[in-house]
């Protein structure tokens, strides 16, 4: 990872002298000091008080605790210990590059200085510290998924985590493992099915279409990844028809399944293209009305609670179902996968489906990606069977069939994982599709043949002013089209409608280029032109993003909604937002909404789960850690139609190409160990 960051500038800060002799004040002063610059969330700053109150002494510890909890903060599951030596500052990416000035004061420390002068100079004399702490468990040596004790940290190898999210990752591992050892026989008459639905087999090429269901109906967890338009609903769909009509025919009732997404607006999305590719199937009418057609998100699915983590289901009060199809799953982070699979019933089928390139969830861990590193291939036992299912011949390949499922450089879960590679949405000379293909292969020359190839659907604005002007032009004018709709009176559902055909992505959320920069400087010039009444909190056409889930008011992270007046209400302003029923909308009061922001910019973290006709992707002038080629492939392919990147300089894009940043975690590793001890035993 840090050779990774040195491809950046980081700002320095110059070298304050350490105040005071008392190592624990030093802690103090410096952490007090993180927080009010904004590096460190006052969470760190807590947790190292209540370890303090709780007991512990030990200067590094301490410090490992609130990097262990900033890291967390930052999306990782756990800090790497070694790598947090060789270059603190560049791991724990302090000072913060989200756009925001550089700031600092006479006493500011930078870590890699602090960490010496506590005495840790190698690795050895860390992990020794830290053996020896109150707060730090290690697993058992006999049983690693088990504690030594218990303590709010855990020390596996040299990786540093919190006791929770240790938990979480073994429980995630472990429950998968299970999972991957339990295996179906599809029905005598499945081959026939399949080519009932997919014609019959061909000799040119794989049809990852087909061997992902052929894979799906013979064990209950599949991973089905693929880009954008590459057939994961359609394939999910012909899947469940064949599902339910091995059910019906065997046990003659259909099978329970549940749809979900990680937030409403994708769940939305799944319900209409499920009940689109349902509608088309070549199948009994029974069968396609024992598929679902309505998603719900996982939040509702799990039964949120407000104000606490936990969910009415769990594994005392398993949720009742034989099939879960998740999708976007790139975004369902570790805690929340952990609670799934707590509530998933032993012999479900679970099926996940999402894009491994994108961008993992906002919160910590990155679940699928990890799932499907190294999954190419299938193991020669399992080729053979999908070929006796699908009859596609050249899955015996040697290209196909891969080292041996107990090989230590694959993973088990490879034959688990099909990957959709063929878009079915963008035409074949589309350069949305070629730039992500760019992108995703980090190479310069395929992004610079991309600009020059003349593609009518992409473009690449160099803008040359700090505060970008004509994007802001740009962006006003583009979303007069849903304010027009909004003068003239139309349904809120056609508002958001049109609302959604456009949107600005920002990589970052600060400075003029970010979030926070782009809405203001858009709401200012929509202001200015008379189209809004952007001086009020609350105007006409406002559009704003739910910033937290809200189970109660059934909104959740990353919904869209708009302000109008509500004519039920005698006119007053009420926020629409799009309901479970397509073509539906429900209005809530402003004030009942707490955790809102203005959306004529999101940031493309947030931006994940939806897709709109044109997008403009704004990129900052300088390159930054944050921005990474997942980050850029994400942006990217949330356009339909049209996408236009800007930045002021060019070097920005081809280096974020290139960047890719790893979250620390340790899932596939702990998942093959369990994995092969589920399968020796
Ligand atoms: N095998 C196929 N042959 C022809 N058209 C297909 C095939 N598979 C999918 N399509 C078409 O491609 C389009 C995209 O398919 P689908 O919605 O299943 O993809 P997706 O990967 O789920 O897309 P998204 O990225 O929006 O989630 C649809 O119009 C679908 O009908």
């Amino acid at each position: 990872m840090p050779d990774q960051m040195s491809l950046f500038d980081l700002p320095t800060v110059p070298a304050a002298p350490l105040l005071g002799s008392d190592p624990l004040e030093v802690l103090t002063q410096q952490l007090a000091n993180w927080v009010e610059l904004g590096w460190l969330r006052t969470l760190d700053r807590h947790f190292v008080h209540f370890l303090r109150e709780h007991g512990e002494q030990d200067v590094v510890a301490l410090l490992s605790a609130a990097w262990v909890s900033h890291q967390l903060g930052r999306g990782h599951i756990c800090l790497d210990l070694s790598q947090a030596l060789s270059d603190p500052d560049a791991v724990l990416s302090l000072p913060p590059q989200d756009g925001r000035a550089l700031q600092y004061t006479d006493t500011t420390v930078m870590p890699s200085r602090l960490l010496p002068s506590f005495g840790i100079a190698l690795l050895a004399q860390w992990l020794e510290r830290l053996q020896a702490s109150l707060i730090v468990a290690v697993p058992d040596a006999d049983a690693p998924e088990r504690l030594s004790a218990a303590a709010p940290l855990v020390l596996d190898g040299t990786r540093l985590y919190l006791r929770r999210m240790w938990q979480a990752e073994g429980g995630v591992a472990l429950d998968l493992a299970q999972r991957m050892t339990r295996h179906d026989t599809a029905m005598p008459d499945a081959a026939q099915a399949l080519t009932v639905l997919f014609g019959p087999p061909q000799d040119i090429g794989i049809d990852d279409q087909r061997v992902a269901c052929a894979l799906a109906l013979q064990q209950r967890l599949t991973i089905i990844s693929g880009g954008p338009g590459t057939g994961k609903t359609t394939t999910v769909t012909r899947l469940l028809a064949l599902l339910q009509q091995q059910a019906l025919a065997t046990q003659g009732r259909p099978l329970h399944i549940r749809l979900v997404a990680p937030t409403g607006k994708a769940a939305a999305r799944l319900s209409s293209s499920i009940a689109g590719a349902a509608a088309s199937l070549a199948c009994d009418a029974a069968v396609i009305d024992s598929i679902p057609s309505e998603a719900s998100t996982l939040h509702r699915l799990l039964g949120a609670r407000p104000d606490t983590r936990h969910f009415r289901h769990d594994r005392e009060h398993p949720l009742m179902l034989d099939v879960l199809v998740v999708d976007e799953a790139s975004m369902v982070d570790l805690d929340l996968m952990h609670a799934l699979l707590q509530a998933l019933p032993d012999d479900a089928r679970l099926i996940l489906i999402g894009d491994r390139d994108q961008l993992s969830s906002v919160e910590a861990g990155a679940v699928l990606g990890e799932l499907c590193e190294r999954s190419e291939g299938f193991s020669a036992d399992v080729a053979s069977r999908l070929v006796a299912l699908s009859g596609q011949r050249q899955l015996m390949t040697k290209e196909v069939v891969g080292a041996p499922v107990d090989d230590p450089s694959t993973s088990p879960l490879r034959d688990h994982v099909v990957t959709l590679r063929h878009s079915y949405r963008f035409k074949a000379d589309s350069g949305i599709s070629a730039l992500a293909k760019a992108v995703n292969e980090g190479s310069y020359k395929a992004l610079r043949a991309c600009w020059q190839a003349g593609y009518d659907d992409i473009e690449f604005h160099v803008l040359n002013e700090k505060q970008p002007l004509a994007l802001i032009k740009r962006a006003a004018h583009e979303y007069r089209a849903y304010l027009a709709l909004v003068s003239s009176g139309a349904s809120p559902w056609d508002v958001l409608q049109a609302f959604n055909r456009f949107q600005v992505l920002c990589a970052l959320r600060r400075g003029p280029t970010g979030v926070e920069g782009m809405n203001e400087a858009i709401t200012q010039r929509l202001t200015k032109d008379g189209h809004i009444g952007g001086r009020k909190q609350w105007y006409i056409g406002r559009p704003v993003m739910v910033t937290r889930n809200d189970p109660q008011l059934g909104l959740y992270n990353g919904d869209i909604g708009i302000a109008l007046p509500d004519p039920q209400s005698e006119g007053r302003l009420r926020v629409f937002f799009p309901a479970a029923e397509e073509g539906t909308v429900r209005a809530i009061m402003p004030g009942r909404l707490n955790d809102i922001e203005t959306v004529f910019a999101m940031t493309v973290h947030k931006s994940q789960g939806s897709e709109f006709d044109r997008v403009l992707l704004v990129l900052p002038g300088q390159p930054n850690p944050i921005m990474t080629r997942e980050l850029l492939y994400t942006g990217i392919t949330r356009a339909k139609r049209f996408c236009s990147i800007a930045t002021t300089h060019p070097v920005v894009l081809e280096r974020t190409a290139h960047h890719r940043v790893q979250r620390a975690s340790h899932l596939r590793a702990r998942l093959t160990r369990c994995y092969r001890m589920q399968a020796s035993s």
